[in-house]
């Protein structure tokens, strides 16, 4: 199949969840181009999170439909969607902390089935390390292949999760606050590597730092009390009324 800028990665319709008597997610659709930087903004408990999951298929929505690529992927299980080429990174919630950081990639490369040459497995080991080494040197870790991911610093251990994230060669990647307890210069670095990863895969990112959105997103969603309270690009976000009252005050 071909692909092209304008195509739909991620369609979302009319997204409802509620968690007894909190509307978590509100009737929310999003629409996510290939090639683009999408953000998704709001305070505290706008149900940004509840969003990103009922997109992985962490949560099921009480109503509404989710599509990737085409392909309608409503309620089905994670493990599912990330073969289709959809993936996460949360939190450095996917690094395994005793292994090295070569390993920890290479298998997320081998899951994502770069070994499977079964009939020439020499070739399927070559292809997964090949894989691991690219991925290590774009992320900036190539230096540090054999360092136990603990020891790694707080950014470089997020680094490393997008690493592994990459390594499954996805269509799609959901960020959630990926500078979140960064400092300026691990926050400076994280923006150009998401930039820098943006040229070939399509972003959808939570972002809770206002001015790394309005430099990297090409559009940004903001939610508020679970419904989309206005989408549109960083400059039409930034002189939004709306946007700005419930950004400094809190409420509205
Ligand atoms: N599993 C759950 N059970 C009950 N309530 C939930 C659950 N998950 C989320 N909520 C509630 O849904 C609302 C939206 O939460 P969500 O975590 O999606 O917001 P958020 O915008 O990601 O917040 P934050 O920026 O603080 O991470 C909140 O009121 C939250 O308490």
């Amino acid at each position: 199949m071909s692909r092209s800028a304008g195509d739909l990665v991620l369609e979302a319709q009319g997204l409802d969840r509620s968690f007894g008597g909190i509307h978590a997610v509100d009737d929310v659709s999003l629409e996510v181009p290939e090639g683009s930087l999408h953000a998704i903004i709001g305070p505290n408990g706008s149900g940004k999170t509840t969003l990103f999951n009922l997109i992985t298929g962490h949560t099921r929505p009480t109503s509404g439909r989710v599509r990737f690529a085409g392909e309608d992927i409503t309620g089905m299980p994670y493990s599912k969607v990330a073969r289709k080429g959809l993936a996460k990174s949360y939190q450095i919630t996917t690094v395994f902390p005793l292994l090295t950081v070569f390993e920890n990639v290479r298998i997320a490369a081998q899951a994502a089935g770069h070994a499977y040459v079964f009939w020439r497995p020499a070739d399927g080991i070559r292809a997964v390390t090949r894989r691991t080494e690219e991925v290590l040197e774009r992320i900036g870790l190539a230096a540090d292949r054999d360092v136990v991911a603990s020891n790694l610093s707080h950014g470089d251990q997020r680094r490393l999760d997008l690493a592994i994230a990459l390594a499954t060669s996805p269509r799609l990647l959901l960020l959630d606050e990926p500078t979140a307890g960064m400092s300026p210069p691990e926050t400076a670095a994280t923006v150009e590597l998401v930039q820098e990863l943006n040229r070939d895969v399509t972003i959808l990112m939570i972002e809770h730092k206002m001015d790394v959105i309005l430099t990297i997103a090409d559009r940004i969603t903001v939610l508020h009390q679970g419904r989309k309270l206005f989408e549109g690009t960083p400059d039409e976000v930034r002189d939004h009324p709306e946007v700005k009252e419930v950004y400094l005050t809190g409420s509205r």
